[in-house]
């Protein structure tokens, strides 16, 4: 496998490799920003890459956030961006449910281990669901709750779907009645089963190491809809209608960005170290995911 290109500082290199794509499609946490720490360069770099006609597309695992919300956040970082433009793993979740899965009534209604991303876009899809922020399971768990979850009489009968994104108040009861719907025979899905988040120049629980007890006690994981799930990339491709082979993938992690660029057929690949993958990672002999090209930062785009 090739050595991926060192783009930093080689300005030549860096506009040959721009002008190989007609659209970017851009992860955000670790390579956009850190939480609310922008990266140097970077609403520069999308308005340069703007001004050269390219087509970005926002993809982001982050489940927190709908795309409307994700609209107000690049307004707050002065980057130029629509909501259409985003495509999250809440929406691609959302979308996966209503238009492949088409759940019928009784069962169509979703148990939410999550935030208001994934209430907004279920909402945004019309598709019912109960849990997620709602703050009467912001609690401990009692004796009556073992016994009416034990005896299913606590259970939404109907519900057909656990959904499992990163849920910054996950608790013993959230847990108990997202195991309990799963053993009565509901469908299990996350948005995104990272075991990380990129936050504050550091890192943090994912989604998946979040969700990691529910999957442990049910014995099986998740259906996960987020990168790097080629029906995400079968999703984005429906709605942008891009050619593949002139489509840039940019990302902070290997497991999820670079290799759903690489398994979604991309023309290239482009790894930025201000996130989760060191370049160790992907320079060590036999690496399994090798981007196209690495950056230190987005910025660098800029020559
Ligand atoms: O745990 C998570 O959900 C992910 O770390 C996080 O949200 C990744 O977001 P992305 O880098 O795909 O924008
Ligand atoms: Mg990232």
């Amino acid at each position: 496998m090739s050595k991926p290109q060192y783009l930093t500082g080689d300005k030549a290199a860096i506009d040959a490799f721009i002008d190989k794509f007609d659209v970017f499609l851009f992860d955000c946490d670790g390579v956009l920003w850190s939480g609310e720490y922008l990266f140097p360069g970077t609403a520069e770099t999308i308005e340069m890459l703007r001004a050269k006609g390219k087509q970005l597309v926002f993809v982001t695992n982050n489940s927190t956030k709908s795309r409307a919300d994700y609209k107000k956040k690049f307004d707050s970082k002065g980057i130029t961006a629509s909501a259409e433009e985003v495509f999250g793993s809440s929406y691609s979740a959302a979308v996966y449910i209503s238009r492949i899965l088409k759940l019928q009534p009784p069962k169509n209604k979703v148990f939410v281990l999550g935030e208001t991303g994934i209430e907004q876009e279920l909402q945004a899809e019309n598709i019912p669901y109960i849990g997620g922020t709602d703050p009467a399971l912001r609690r401990d768990i009692d004796p009556s709750d073992f016994e009416h979850i034990g005896d299913g009489s606590a259970l939404d009968p109907n519900v057909g779907v656990v959904l499992a994104g990163l849920d910054f108040h996950i608790n013993y009861l959230k847990m108990s009645l997202a195991f309990a719907y799963l053993r009565k025979g509901a469908l299990y899905l996350a948005t995104n089963i990272d075991s990380t988040l990129p936050q504050a120049h550091s890192l943090f629980p994912g989604a998946g190491s979040v969700g990691a007890g529910v999957a442990k006690a049910f014995g099986k994981d998740p259906l996960a809809l987020g990168k790097p799930s080629q029906a995400m990339m079968d999703a984005i491709e429906g709605k942008f209608k891009f050619d593949r082979s002139k489509t840039c993938m940019v990302g902070d992690r290997l497991d999820t960005d670079i290799r759903f660029g690489i398994e979604g057929k991309l023309g290239g690949t482009l790894a930025v170290l201000t996130g989760v993958s060191a370049k160790e990672h992907f320079l060590a002999e036999g690496a399994e995911v090798v981007p196209t090209a690495y950056i230190d930062k987005l910025g660098d785009l800029l020559g």
